[in-house]
């Protein structure tokens, strides 16, 4: 599934954000993004990140897992264990991160979800879409900025060069409760009609045995 979430942080906290990236970059803390690469996908990253060591990139980390974690839509489609390993990207003209999949173990976690916040208007660059290929076609995205796309990080995906202006953006990734993606589907199709049938007739019987049945699968298949 691949799910579009816009205003994902509070304007306040976007702008902290962007404000902190910039004087980050001002200051030095941007580095080669290959040191986050796995050995083939290394080949086709040409980016900078900020870096880990930075004095922003812990709260920043920490206000974009928050959001994401925080919202309903992520809660029912993705069903969050843990959010990892934010990055913070900046791509001048010329970079561009070629076709690869995300490694599926980064530490101790797995990478179920992949997701993409962009930070700057898609006016503000030229080229820097995110294709995502799927079984039957590629999709391209260029968002709004504050808005984030969560993708399988199963899929083969790539950023396309810039050619004019600067693309900035946060990556990171989610392990969900849920492994199986078909699973994680039929939950999220499950509470939306279940929260549909509350809005129109309250807590009725059906209501009561349709949450029971979303609450049992899940303590199924929890992993
Ligand atoms: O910047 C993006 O939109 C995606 C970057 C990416 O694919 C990655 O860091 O693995
Ligand atoms: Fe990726």
């Amino acid at each position: 599934m691949i799910l579009e979430i816009s205003d994902i942080l509070t304007p306040n906290v976007f702008k902290q954000l962007q404000e902190s990236l910039g004087q980050a970059e001002k200051q030095g803390q941007f580095i080669d993004g290959k040191a986050t690469a796995g050995w083939n996908a290394k080949t086709v990253k040409q980016n900078l990140q900020l870096s880990k060591t930075a004095p922003c990139h812990g709260p920043a980390h920490a206000h974009v897992t928050q959001a994401l974690h925080d919202h309903h839509l992520v809660q029912s489609a993705v069903r969050p264990r843990h959010i990892h390993s934010l990055l913070f990207s900046r791509y001048d003209i010329g970079m561009a991160y070629g076709s690869h999949t995300d490694n599926a173990l980064m530490g101790q976690w797995r990478s179920d979800v992949s997701f993409t916040l962009f930070l700057n208007a898609p006016q503000d660059y030229h080229g820097g879409e995110l294709v995502i290929e799927t079984s039957t076609k590629t999709e391209s995205y260029k968002l709004e900025a504050n808005t984030v796309l969560l993708y399988p990080s199963s899929s083969l995906h790539w950023v396309n060069p810039i050619t004019e202006g600067v693309r900035w953006a946060a990556v990171g990734w989610i392990q969900s409760w849920v492994r199986d993606p078909a699973r994680r589907e039929l939950l999220f199709d499950l509470d939306v009609v279940r929260r549909s049938l509350f809005a129109q007739q309250g807590k009725t019987v059906e209501f009561d045995l349709l949450s029971k049945s979303v609450s049992n699968l899940l303590r199924q298949w929890v992993d």
